[in-house]
């Protein structure tokens, strides 16, 4: 069993805190991906998990044993830099088996694990070359198979694929998230790319500023996200927000005035927020559609990218808002357009940037 614990992780680095109090519980077998901004703390995190940093306070279990303490080699972790860190003098074999060379491993069992590293990650036939007679692609699939012939408990990657083109990232990220379930084994993934997250997670981990802002599967995140930070980091094209203003609030619903005028009654817990207040109402550029009755957007941009149309505009007080619409919708630069939208669909986000809880049933009071 793999599993891997953080209890109540901090970091200081002198004066700066930079991990504020992390507690999270990875289960055995999971692919859990860290997201956030440049500067959020994922890779000090992944790097305490590794034993390559020493945490300030907290603790680190791995399989269930306490491992805060332990050297990195005795953590049973393998850990995949963004830099493949290969030695370009020796062969594909070589740079596969170094680790187990280290280990003074018999010669048949590191032929044995290298040959199948090398089959699972389809380098059978680059076993005699040299990195530099590899592409991008290649080189990461060799720093993957020396970390695989350890047999880790947990496999830690640090942003692996940012080093590479667009096309072969894709490519990369389908391999491996084949590589995880052919494996079966405890991931531990640091991006700040959101698809690379959404694509390969069976959980996200959103950090901002040393903290966790929301764990969860990725459609937790992208249907249920806690926050503003958490709606616009998931999702693309981003999440619109446009300024609005409450006209009535209670614990079924909230009445609000979007920034233009337009009113909505949206299905949200209003039990904390009055009259008056200012909140931000979410929507997703796919939720929308065209039709009478709905809020203006006067188009400013098309994108037509042939199954959907990206639509960009502007809604009451100048307020930018992306809109993802079929592929052969009604539209035109310079033209004003109404935009529908489910109440459902919407999230109102209060001044402090936190989420208003939905409701599953429809709202009554304020609908009255
Ligand atoms: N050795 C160090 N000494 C001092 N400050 C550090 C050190 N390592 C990291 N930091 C600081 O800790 C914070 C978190 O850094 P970290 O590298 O973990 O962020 P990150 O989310 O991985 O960012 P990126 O995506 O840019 O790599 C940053 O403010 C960084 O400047």
């Amino acid at each position: 069993m793999a599993t891997l614990d953080l209890m109540s992780i901090s970091k200081s680095f002198g004066s700066a805190k930079v991990l504020h109090d992390i507690s999270l519980a990875i289960n055995d077998k999971e692919f859990v991906v860290f997201v956030g901004p440049s500067g959020c703390g994922k890779s000090t995190l992944l790097r305490i998990i590794a034993g390559l940093e020493e945490a300030t306070s907290g603790q680190i279990m791995i399989g269930g044993e306490d491992v805060s303490t332990a050297h990195p080699v005795d953590r049973g972790i393998s850990m995949v830099f963004q830099s493949y860190a290969l030695y370009p003098h020796l062969s594909v074999y070589e740079n596969i088996a170094f680790p187990l060379r280290v280990q003074k491993m018999e010669k048949a069992e590191l032929d044995a694990r290298v040959q199948q590293a090398a089959g699972i990650l389809q380098l059978t036939d680059k076993l005699q070359l040299k990195p530099g007679q590899l592409s991008g692609g290649q080189r990461q699939r060799v720093a993957i198979g020396r970390s695989i012939v350890r047999n880790p408990k947990v496999f830690l990657f640090d942003e692996p694929l940012s080093n590479l083109d667009a096309a072969l990232r894709g490519d990369m990220r389908v391999e491996l998230s084949q590589l995880h379930r052919s494996l079966d084994a405890t991931m531990v993934y640091v991006t700040h790319d959101q698809i690379e997250a959404m694509t390969m997670a069976d959980r996200i981990v959103v950090l901002n500023g040393g903290r966790v802002e929301q764990f969860g599967t990725p459609m937790e995140l992208y249907h249920h996200p806690k926050t503003k930070f958490v709606a616009q980091f998931i999702g693309q094209p981003n999440m619109n927000l446009i300024p609005a203003t409450v006209s009535a609030a209670d614990p079924t619903g909230v009445k609000v005035a979007l920034s233009g005028g337009h009113e909505m009654v949206l299905p949200v817990d209003g039990g904390h927020i009055s009259t008056g207040d200012r909140v931000e109402v979410g929507i997703r550029p796919e939720h929308v559609h065209i039709g009478d009755g709905g809020f203006p957007i006067s188009v400013n941009v098309l994108e037509r990218l042939g199954g959907v149309s990206i639509t960009y505009g502007t809604v009451g007080d100048g307020v930018r808002f992306c809109a993802s619409l079929p592929g052969d919708a009604q539209v035109q630069e310079g033209q004003p357009l109404a935009l529908n939208v489910s109440p459902e669909d919407c999230h109102v986000f209060d001044a402090s940037g936190d989420v208003l809880r939905r409701k599953a049933a429809p709202a009554i009071a304020v609908n009255g």
